[in-house]
């Protein structure tokens, strides 16, 4: 079983792309010591689980089609330091590099829980200096050890939600399909993150086309391009306007959906 909190909401987005441009995104696996980074990085790029894992930092590359789509993923298998002075530390190098984060600890180490927490703040605190918003997902993996559980689901939900991170409780030992949806989903985020960097006159063609996601701040940029519309042509009875409200009140309903 997979437990997921979407970190934004999100309406329709999957739908049949042809001959577009290759996407390609760059993701760092964050996490402990021993989490199962390595574990969810070679489940994804083999479907498979083989037990123990070499401690090499490495960066592999994996190519997909998703929706018609060509996808690069870059997947960077960090290390954690053994420094203590560096324990938490993230280069920024790793901050300049990465398009998206995947932040994995093990429901049976809470130390490895206070990591992630550690790193989370850390990664926000950069992303101010640097006005970036690539996107986080945090992943409670080894969900297959319950009777060694240490850290609660909603501890995991909460610290996401806090943090406006995307959350998952997964086994790689046990299943393929949970760490999938984590790429997939921060696949998705990253593509958002993107759009939304290109500005709202990008989001008008965009949402209209009904091709892409409605995140929080889709919504906010939505808004503002409605507003903008408005004052250079006035809504009529034949056009379809967004409708603001009707986000707002999807996303409480979210926000209701996934508190524990
Ligand atoms: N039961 C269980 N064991 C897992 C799971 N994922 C990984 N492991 C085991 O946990 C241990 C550590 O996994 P790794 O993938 O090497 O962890 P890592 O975070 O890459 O570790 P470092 O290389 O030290 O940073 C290995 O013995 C894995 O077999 C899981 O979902 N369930």
């Amino acid at each position: 079983m997979v437990v997921q909190v979407e970190p934004r909401i999100r309406y329709s987005s999957k739908r049949m792309e042809t001959n577009q441009p290759k996407v390609e995104a760059n993701i760092l696996l964050l996490g402990a010591e021993n989490v199962g980074k390595s574990a969810l990085t070679v489940r994804f790029l083999t479907r498979r689980f083989i037990g123990e894992y070499g401690s090499i930092e490495s960066i592999y590359s994996h190519h997909d089609k998703i929706d018609g789509r060509d996808i690069c993923f870059n997947i960077w298998d960090s290390l954690y330091p053994q420094n203590a002075e560096e324990v938490g530390h993230i280069s920024d190098r790793q901050l300049q590099w990465s398009d998206g984060f995947i932040l994995v600890y093990s429901i049976c180490d809470r130390a490895s829980f206070n990591v992630v927490r550690q790193q989370v703040q850390r990664i926000r605190q950069a992303q101010q200096k640097l006005s970036s918003s690539a996107p986080l997902i945090i992943v409670g993996n080894k969900r297959d050890l319950q009777h060694r559980r240490a850290v609660s689901s909603e501890e995991g939900r909460l610290l996401a939600l806090s943090a406006d991170c995307g959350f998952f409780e997964i086994s790689a030992a046990e299943a393929y399909h949970g760490v999938l949806m984590v790429f997939h989903e921060l696949l998705d985020l990253i593509r958002e993150a993107r759009a939304l960097k290109k500005g709202t006159a990008g989001f008008r063609g965009i949402v209209r086309s009904g091709n892409w996601i409605k995140g929080a701040d889709l919504i906010r940029a939505e808004e503002t391009a409605e507003r903008e519309q408005r004052r250079l042509d006035p809504p009529s009875p034949h056009k379809k306007v967004l409708d603001s409200s009707t986000s707002h009140s999807s996303r409480e309903e979210t926000r209701k959906s996934v508190l524990p």
